[in-house]
């Protein structure tokens, strides 16, 4: 069970402090978007750059832009640990993950809500984590969709089937109050912004909800 806080809800005049602030966390959550594969502006290449060189903890990069074919390569090969792209806006996800792979970095991949993940399965070998967005990507702060858990429950079948070590994440609305279903339903990585940083200690944010998540997982 690992926790990957979103610095989107941090503050982003002083981000290694605040990457200090979760560096008890197992992951910092980077959301890179593009203002054209959602309707939001955050971060690019030269920032993250910035943080690896800065960070206690490794960089989990989620990368909402078109052609991640062409730019997702370099978050890799600038040294983030975990790359994930949007399937919905790679023309070769196979052979995207492949080249995150062969950059050093774990290969991720993120569908949206109204997105099916049957279609994908067969990408899982290829695969070191798959994301179940559980709101509309763009924006921190929004509902958690409950209606995604049948979703993360397929996929963490899919993963069984496959036999490897794939993790499941859901990233979008998960606080105390929802971890433990995504938990129940097979997810192993949780990415919390407003929970973590809209909390009084966002170390404290972590440990509860790492401890909320551990006492519902799938034991894998
Ligand atoms: O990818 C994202 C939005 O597209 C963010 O990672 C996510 O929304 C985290 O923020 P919160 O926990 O506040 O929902
Ligand atoms: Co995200």
């Amino acid at each position: 069970m690992q926790i990957s806080p979103s610095i989107l809800s941090a503050d982003f005049a002083n981000l290694q402090s605040e990457l200090d602030a979760i560096s008890n966390a197992d992951w910092a959550h980077v959301d890179v978007m593009d203002n054209h594969f959602v309707p939001n502006l955050t971060l690019g290449l030269p920032i993250v750059e910035a943080l690896l060189k800065v960070s206690p903890i490794p960089l989990d990069c989620h990368l909402m832009i078109e052609d991640p074919d062409r730019w997702a390569p370099g978050y890799a090969e600038a040294g983030a640990q975990s790359v994930t792209f949007h399937v919905e806006a790679a023309r070769d996800p196979r052979a995207l993950a492949r080249t995150l792979r062969a950059a050093g970095a774990r290969a991720g991949m993120a569908v949206k809500p109204g997105t099916a993940w049957a279609p994908y399965e067969e990408l899982l070998p290829e695969l070191d984590m798959v994301l179940v967005m559980t709101v509309e990507p763009g924006f921190g702060g929004q509902s958690f969709m409950a209606d995604q858990m049948p979703k993360v429950a397929q996929v963490r079948e899919a993963v069984r089937r496959n036999g490897g070590e794939i993790w499941v994440q859901v990233d979008g609305g998960v606080s105390a109050k929802t971890i433990e279903q995504c938990a129940d339903a097979g997810a192993d990585v949780f990415v919390a912004g407003s929970a973590v940083y809209g909390a009084e200690s966002a170390a404290a944010a972590v440990d509860e909800l790492r401890a909320l998540a551990e006492s519902h997982g799938h034991g894998s």
